[in-house]
C-alpha cells in the first residue's frame, strides 16, 4: 500500500503490535500471524511487526497494511529498532507499506547516518516512521525527512521521562509543533488511554503488550491482586466490615 493510502487508512484508529522476541512465550511466525488476523478480526487498521519471518507469515493471513521493524543489537550503540542498512534492506525484502526505525539523537552502529537511511528508503517509495523519545528529536527527524513520527521510545531513553503510563505531554507537543503525522504508541493499555491520544491530535494509535502479550496482561492482573490481597492482610473483619489492624 502506498503510503498516502496508508495514512488515510489508519486515521484515527489502532494499529496492532505484534512482536514476541526470542525470549517470549509466543514466538514464532505462524503464532505472530495469529494474532495479526485476531487483531484484523477486532478491527485493526494496520499491523506493525518485527522481522522478515513474521512479517511474511503475517502477509499470507492479511492485507492490512505493515509497518516493519528488525530489533537488531549492536555493541557499539543502544539502538535496536531497525539500526542499520542491512536492517532495512530486509524489511524492503520482506515488503512493507512503512519502515519504522529509531530516530534518537543517540550514536547509531557502524557508523551510519539517519539521514542516509531516510534517504534511501524513500528512494524505494516506501515510508519511514520515526521512533522518538523527545520533541528535539522529532524535529530533528522531520527535518530528514520522515513520513510520521511515533513516540515509541518516550520513556526508553535515559533522557526521556521514567513514567508508567503513556507520555501524552509528547503526543500534544509533537501536535503542536511537527507538520507530519504524529503516531501515538508506547504504554498504552485501556481504550481511555488510546483515545485520550487522538483526542490529542495524534493521527494513529499503536497498541502492542496490552493485546499481544499474555505474560504481561498476567502480570498486571496478578500484580494487581496480591497488592490487594497484601492491603486485605493488613485489615481485620470487625462487625461485617473490614478496619486497619492497629489503627
Ligand atoms: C520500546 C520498544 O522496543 N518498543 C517496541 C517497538 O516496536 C515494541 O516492543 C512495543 O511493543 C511497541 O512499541 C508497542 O508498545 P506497547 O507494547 O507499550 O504498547
Amino acid at each position: 500500500m502506498i503510503k498516502d493510502e496508508f495514512f488515510k487508512q489508519v486515521k484515527g484508529n489502532l494499529i496492532v503490535s505484534c512482536q514476541a522476541l526470542e525470549d517470549e512465550p509466543l514466538h514464532g511466525s505462524s503464532i505472530m500471524a495469529k494474532m495479526a488476523l485476531a487483531a484484523e478480526m477486532g478491527g485493526a487498521s494496520a499491523i506493525r511487526a518485527n522481522g522478515y519471518q513474521d512479517i511474511k507469515a503475517i502477509r499470507t493471513v492479511t492485507n492490512l497494511p505493515i509497518i516493519g521493524l528488525v530489533k537488531q543489537n549492536y555493541i557499539d550503540s543502544e539502538i535496536y529498532i531497525t539500526p542499520t542498512k542491512k536492517e532495512v534492506d530486509e524489511l524492503i525484502q520482506a515488503g512493507v507499506s512503512i519502515i519504522a526505525l529509531d530516530a534518537t539523537s543517540r550514536k547509531r552502529p557502524n557508523g551510519e547516518r539517519l539521514k542516509d537511511l531516510i534517504t534511501y528508503i524513500k528512494k524505494k517509495q516506501i515510508g519511514v516512521m520515526g521512533d522518538v523519545s523527545t520533541a528535539a528529536e522529532a524535529l530533528k527527524a522531520e527535518n530528514l525527512g520522515v513520513d510520521c513520527i511515533g513516540t515509541t521510545l518516550s520513556g526508553y531513553t535515559h533522557y526521556s521521562p521514567q513514567q508508567a503510563g503513556p507520555d501524552y505531554k509528547l503526543v500534544e507537543r509533537l501536535v503542536e509543533s511537527v507538520n507530519v503525522p504524529v503516531i501515538a504508541e508506547g504504554k498504552y493499555w485501556i481504550p481511555e488511554e488510546a483515545w485520550h491520544a487522538l483526542d490529542l491530535g495524534a493521527h494513529a494509535v499503536v497498541v502492542g503488550s496490552a493485546i499481544t502479550r499474555p505474560q504481561l496482561i498476567t502480570k498486571r492482573f496478578t500484580d494487581y491482586l496480591n497488592t490487594k490481597a497484601g492491603a486485605q492482610h493488613d485489615t481485620e473483619v470487625v462487625g461485617g466490615e473490614f478496619i486497619k489492624r492497629n489503627s
